[in-house]
C-alpha cells in the first residue's frame, strides 16, 4: 500500500511548505542521541513530575496525529526540577510512529529507531502568558520524550488505545478524563536533554527536550497505532527527517537503574 514505502514528497503538504528546517537554525530536531557524545552534568536534577488525571480534557484527532490535551489553566500538572529552571505545565501528549515496526521514532539512539516515540508537552507559564507566546521562546517548551518498543502489553497504554476507534476520522474529539500520563513515563530516573526545537514545522527552536533513556514495553497490538488512524495517515505526508548539523550540548542525568 502507499503507507509502506518509507519516504514521501513531502514538498506538496501545504503544511511543509515552510522550509523543511530552519536557515540558520543552530537547534533542530530530531537528532541522532549517540551515547558516547552524551557528557555526564552533575548539576543535572532529577525530574520531578506531578500530574492531576483531573486535568485531561479530550482526545484530539488532527490529521496527522492523535493529541490527548490538558487543561492547562493552573498550575496542576507539572514538571520541574531536571535541566529546567522553573516549572512547566503539561498541555497535550501526542505519538510519532510508523506504518511498520522498524521504524516511527523520530529520534533514534546510536541509529536505532524504536517503533513509536511519546512526546508530552510541556510550556512556561511562569515566564509567558499563554502557551502560544511560550512557543515562540527559547526556554518556552519542555518536551519528554519516551520510546516505545515491542514487548510485554501496556495496561496504562490499553485505555487510551481503546478510546482510539472514536477519533478514527479527522478532526473528531472525544472527551477522555482521569488519565494520568504519568503511567506512561518509565520509572528509571535516567534521561538525556539538549536545547532543540519543535520536530516538525514551524521547528520553533524552543524546546528543551528530556529524552528518557528507557523505553516502555507495548505490544503488538498497542503500536499498531496505524490500523486505527490509518486512513489519516496515508493521506498525509510522513516526515522522517534528522539535522545532523552541529547541536546543542547532549547531557545525560543517571542514577544506578
Ligand atoms: N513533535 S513536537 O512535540 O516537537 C511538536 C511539533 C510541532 C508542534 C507541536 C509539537 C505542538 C506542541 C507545541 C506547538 C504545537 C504545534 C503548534 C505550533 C505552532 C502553533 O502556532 C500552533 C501549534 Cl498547535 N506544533
Ligand atoms: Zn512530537
Amino acid at each position: 500500500a502507499a503507507c509502506s514505502s518509507k519516504t514521501r514528497n513531502a514538498a506538496l503538504h501545504p503544511l511543509w511548505q515552510s522550509p523543511l528546517t530552519i536557515p540558520g537554525g543552530t537547534r533542530q530536531s530530531p537528532i541522532n542521541i549517540q551515547w558516547r557524545d552524551s557528557v555526564y552534568d552533575p548539576f543535572l536534577k532529577p525530574l520531578k513530575i506531578s500530574y492531576d488525571p483531573t486535568t485531561c480534557l479530550h482526545i484530539w484527532n488532527n490529521g496527522y496525529s492523535f493529541l490527548v490535551e490538558f487543561d492547562d489553566s493552573a498550575d496542576k500538572s507539572i514538571i520541574v526540577g531536571g535541566p529546567l529552571e522553573n516549572q512547566y505545565r503539561l498541555k497535550q501528549f501526542h505519538f510519532h510512529w510508523g506504518a511498520i515496526n522498524d521504524w516511527g521514532s523520530e529520534h533514534t539512539v546510536d541509529s536505532k529507531f524504536y517503533p513509536a516515540e511519546l512526546h508530552l508537552v510541556h510550556w512556561n507559564a511562569v515566564d509567558y502568558p499563554s502557551f502560544e507566546d511560550a512557543v515562540m521562546e527559547g526556554n518556552g517548551l519542555a518536551v519528554i520524550g519516551v520510546f516505545l518498543k515491542l514487548g510485554a502489553r501496556h495496561e496504562g497504554l490499553q485505555t487510551l488505545v481503546d478510546a482510539l476507534p472514536a477519533v478514527r476520522h479527522k478532526d473528531t474529539v472525544i472527551e477522555f478524563d482521569e488519565f494520568d500520563p504519568s503511567c506512561l513515563i518509565p520509572s528509571c530516573p535516567d534521561y538525556w536533554t539538549y536545547a532543540g526545537s519543535l520536530t516538525t514545522p514551524p521547528l520553533t527552536e524552543s524546546v528543551t527536550w528530556i529524552i528518557k533513556k528507557k523505553p516502555i514495553e507495548v505490544d503488538e497490538d498497542q503500536v499498531n497505532l496505524n490500523f486505527t488512524l490509518l486512513p489519516q495517515r496515508c493521506s498525509e505526508p510522513v516526515f522522517h527527517q534528522q539535522f545532523s548539523g552541529k547541536t546543542q550540548k547532549l547531557s545525560v542525568f543517571s542514577e544506578i537503574c
